[in-house]
């Protein structure tokens, strides 16, 4: 296994000087193997998980101002507080105040990910924020440092990053890049409420005090068959390999969820599994047209359904030709 790979725009910060305007795209996950251990006294468990970034990506502009701020495009929605409570605001906070410098910056999210929906959403747009300001600001801070700083904003953070296929220990923060082959192809099936992810954390612990689950297998290790799949492209052995410890408490919580599953069997997914902490739905697929395929049969039941591939890039600057017409990936 080699070490995260460091991306370009880390190493490239805009030409000429510092601009005025920076826009970066960042990641949703999926936990292709989740397995979660006991409590720790810091209130995390240590997790041995396998991410898979996808090319379902929120973008995050960031312009020269005052103070920082956080606002959305598109439609006002309250499920994501625009507040200094936004990851992405926290990000550009803890980066100004890290760096001992007193400028704000106006943070524009473009959110295409589920929010709540255990695809790492919030982790993208402070991942985003954290380059975007990096580079608005001209601190071209170290690769390491920007980690670090991730890693306190949140256990996800790290990987909306670094992109690609890796491996998380400890909190999920500890990354080592894993060889992924080619692409696969998702379907994800998001919900209208979200799962807190503390919440889902504490029905797991809660499921194995009462002994209804057995405790975690120490010391946690992701199945070889996992990541030989992953390095040989191949969906059908992946599929059987999808593994997610949270899977049956955020079954408790949401007892549909099993429904949805067993909804993507029927359209022709070849595996199923519950995303992180959930309730997004991942399904996964044998190519992009059979994925296009499982999303029209949903869609036709009356749910909703994002088609998605990785791995993916990690946070990385974008340039204006490298958006559409709509201002989303090409
Ligand atoms: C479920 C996953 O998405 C799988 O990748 C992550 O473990 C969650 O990552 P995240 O949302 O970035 O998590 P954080 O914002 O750091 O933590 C939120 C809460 O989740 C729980 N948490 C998170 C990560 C972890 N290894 N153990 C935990 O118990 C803790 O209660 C923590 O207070
Ligand atoms: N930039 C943001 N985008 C979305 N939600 C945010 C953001 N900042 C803060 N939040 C808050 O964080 C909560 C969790 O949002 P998020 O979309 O990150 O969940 P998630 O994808 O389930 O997280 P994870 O998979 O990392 O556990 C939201 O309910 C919202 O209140």
């Amino acid at each position: 296994m080699t070490e995260p790979r460091t991306p370009e725009a880390a190493e490239s910060v805009l030409p000429g000087g510092v601009p005025d305007r920076v826009l970066v795209r960042a990641p949703g996950k999926v936990n292709l193997a989740l397995h979660v251990g006991p409590l720790g006294a810091d209130g995390y468990h240590e997790l041995a998980t396998v991410f898979l970034a996808l090319d379902l990506v929120d973008d995050v502009l960031a312009e020269r101002a005052e103070s920082v701020s956080v606002h959305l495009t598109g439609e006002v929605r309250d499920d994501v507080p625009l507040d200094e409570s936004n990851l992405a605001h926290r990000a550009a906070t803890l980066l100004r105040d890290r760096s001992g410098i007193t400028e704000g910056v106006r943070l524009t999210i473009t959110k295409r990910i589920p929010v709540a929906g255990g695809m790492g959403g919030g982790s993208a747009d402070a991942a985003a924020a954290l380059l975007a300001c990096d580079a608005l600001w001209g601190l071209d801070t170290p690769w390491d440092e920007l980690l670090a700083l991730a890693a306190e904003l949140g256990a996800d953070v790290p990987f909306a990053l670094t992109g690609g296929a890796a491996l998380g220990r400890d909190r999920g923060d500890r990354l080592e890049a894993v060889p992924a082959s080619g692409s696969f192809h998702l379907v994800l099936v998001p919900s209208e409420d979200g799962i807190s992810t503390p919440k889902c954390y504490r029905a797991l612990d809660l499921l194995r005090q009462e002994g209804a689950l057995p405790d975690p297998e120490l010391p946690l290790a992701v199945a070889d068959g996992l990541l030989a799949a992953l390095a040989e492209g191949d969906a059908g052995a992946l599929a059987a390999e999808l593994t997610n410890d949270l899977e049956a408490a955020a079954l408790v919580l949401r007892p549909d969820l099993a429904d949805t599953i067993r909804a993507g069997a029927f359209a022709g997914a070849i595996g199923g599994v519950v995303s992180g902490s959930g309730p997004t739905i991942a399904l996964l697929t044998g190519s992009r047209e059979a994925a296009e395929e499982v999303a029209k049969t949903l869609r036709a039941e009356g749910r909703a359904a994002l088609v998605a591939s990785g791995p993916a890039r990690g946070a990385h600057i974008v340039n204006d030709h490298e958006l559409d017409s709509d201002g989303g990936p090409r």
